[in-house]
């Protein structure tokens, strides 16, 4: 059973001259419960075009996209962290909770768990401008998992960050994954990351963006970083490579 299925899916953009954009074409893809797929192409093949459709911030051209899940809570994670600079880690935190309603004490101390293991017990009252690119990072991270989204849709979240604290990242990110039995559907311009992080990477072609392939990860898990050093890591890095196409 599938969690997200995208069927046929179209996009084509229109401006306000009617010049038309085909961004997306034909996109088929079927996500299962628990499952951390990621998503790569070349710039502009549509990828966050397909998260925000996804996400229901951007309308589909044609074609179906659907839910079956029961309440298809999602956290979305941008290219940058998007905090609001007047509030603090904390309140920049809570703040979904505090919308929906759901800032109740149990949720308010799985919070604070949730900074604490983040490595923000410290920097709860830090204002954004107080953080490293990294910290402001994690803390959005620690947003999108407040309100215990069933899907966690990622567009680059760590593409601007110094190649160090990215491993640190991307450990980070796959315990609280297995922590908490999410679905990722995760967009990167890594090769190394997309083979580290995914049970599955969709690789697609220039635009308009189509699925090229779709690779099977079959790496053992839990990931630690020496995997990246192994010879079949290599391997899977390799061929993702070879797939790729560039314009
Ligand atoms: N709101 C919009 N209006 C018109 N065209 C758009 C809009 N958003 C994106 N596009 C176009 O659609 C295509 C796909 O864009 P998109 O941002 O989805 O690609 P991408 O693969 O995420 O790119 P990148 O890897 O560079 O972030 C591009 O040609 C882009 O110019």
């Amino acid at each position: 059973m599938s969690i997200i299925e995208v069927k046929r899916l179209n996009k084509i953009y229109k401006n306000n001259k009617g010049k038309e954009t085909h961004a997306l074409s034909n996109i088929n893809i079927s996500i299962k419960p628990s499952e951390f797929i990621s998503i790569i192409g070349p710039s502009g093949c549509g990828k966050s075009t397909l998260l925000q459709i996804v996400a229901g911030l951007e309308e589909k051209t044609s074609g179906e996209l659907n839910w079956n899940s029961e309440e298809g809570e999602i956290g979305y994670v941008f290219q940058d962290a998007t905090l609001l600079p007047w509030k603090n880690v904390w309140d920049n935190a809570k703040f979904p909770l505090e919308m929906r309603k759901k800032d109740t004490i149990e949720n308010l101390e799985k919070l604070e768990r949730l900074l604490d293991f983040s490595g923000l017990a410290d920097f709860k009252h830090a204002f954004p401008k107080e953080l490293s690119g990294g910290m402001k990072q994690r803390v959005s991270i620690v947003r999108a998992l407040s309100y215990d989204p069933d899907i966690l849709l990622m567009d680059e979240p760590f593409g601007a960050l110094d190649a160090m604290t990215r491993d640190k990242m991307n450990l980070e990110l796959l315990r609280v994954w297995q922590e908490t039995n999410k679905t990722v559907l995760f967009i990167t311009h890594s090769i190394s990351e997309a083979v580290f992080l995914s049970d599955r990477v969709i690789i697609m072609s220039p635009r308009p963006g189509r699925i090229q392939k779709v690779l099977d990860i079959n790496l053992p898990r839990p990931r630690h970083i020496e995997l990246k050093d192994t010879s079949l890591f290599i391997e899977y890095v390799k061929e993702l490579r070879g797939l790729l196409q560039y314009e």
